[in-house]
């Protein structure tokens, strides 16, 4: 369980986050929700340690972490999986060594341990066989799971993912959900996912927290969300929709162009 308590930060005079609190809940795909610009990314690298927030402070399953000592952040960071938006691989390696790049960094393990545990993450992903390919021979959805296989590789306790089906069809989009959502339970892992996709929201949001204007509007579940009361959410989930209408018609009338 991660919590985060009153969490403020500011760029050059300007707010980002204002006040966040909220609990992540072990064995659930957490969401932090919003539009562009309202702070998700930054809330993310403030909860892994990659920013500082100037006020406030978050805890790893108890064990305090912003301004704790060094030795401890590291050993709480050791138990952190990225999934980066774009997949961020590393272009000039092969898929097994790009999996293998955390294992490397974090454990002591021999050759054929570290690539037992390699193959078991591809296979994990439905990649098994890929080892040799480069991410540029690799879709877009494959190298989602590429850096989902890296990030689960070290037996990570908590699983970060910014947007991780941008960039993809729906259909891939929502494999790629599935497969975060069905790690984090199989594996009791507890993962937050940055999104603004309603798809996301419906298919995988056990617990979500709204952001707007760097403030958390509401908390709740895909099961409620429709629900809600808040007209900035209500709004949201509107502006999504329309766009997901007008991307339906406009792929119906390249449909009619083509025939
Ligand atoms: N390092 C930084 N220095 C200055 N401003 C920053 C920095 N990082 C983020 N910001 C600003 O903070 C605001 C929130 O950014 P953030 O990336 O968290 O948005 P977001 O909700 O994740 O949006 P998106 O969905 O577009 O990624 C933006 O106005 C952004 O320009």
């Amino acid at each position: 369980m991660i919590e985060i308590h009153n969490i403020h930060k500011s760029f050059n005079g300007k707010k980002v986050l204002d006040g966040v609190s909220g609990v992540f809940q072990t064995g659930k795909t957490n969401l932090l929700l919003g539009a562009s610009g309202t702070g998700k990314s930054v809330l993310l690298k403030c909860i892994v340690g990659l920013i500082k927030p100037d006020i406030g402070s978050v805890t790893f399953d108890g064990t305090y972490f912003t301004n704790n000592k060094l030795d401890i952040k590291q050993e709480i960071r050791r138990k952190i999986g990225m999934l980066f938006q774009g997949s961020a691989l590393f272009d000039s390696m092969t898929v097994e060594e790009n999996v293998a790049f955390p294992l490397k960094m974090l454990y002591d393990m021999d050759k054929d341990e570290r690539l037992d545990r390699v193959n078991f993450c591809l296979q994990r992903v439905g990649l098994e066989g890929t080892n040799k390919k480069m991410p540029a021979e690799l879709s877009g959805g494959m190298k989602k799971r590429v850096g989902i296989a890296r990030a689960i590789a070290p037996k990570c306790t908590y699983l970060f993912c910014d947007e991780p089906n941008s960039g993809l069809d729906p259909l891939t989009a929502l494999k790629i959900d599935r497969l975060i959502k069905e790690i984090t339970e199989e594996y009791n892992i507890t993962t937050i996912v940055v999104t603004h996709d309603m798809n996301s929201v419906i298919e995988i949001g056990d617990n979500i927290m709204f952001l707007y204007e760097g403030k958390k509007l509401w908390e709740g579940t895909s099961d409620n969300i429709l629900d809600s009361d808040v007209p900035e959410l209500n709004e949201f989930i509107f502006a999504n929709r329309l766009m997901r209408d007008a991307k339906k018609v406009e792929e119906e009338e390249e449909r009619n162009r083509a025939d």
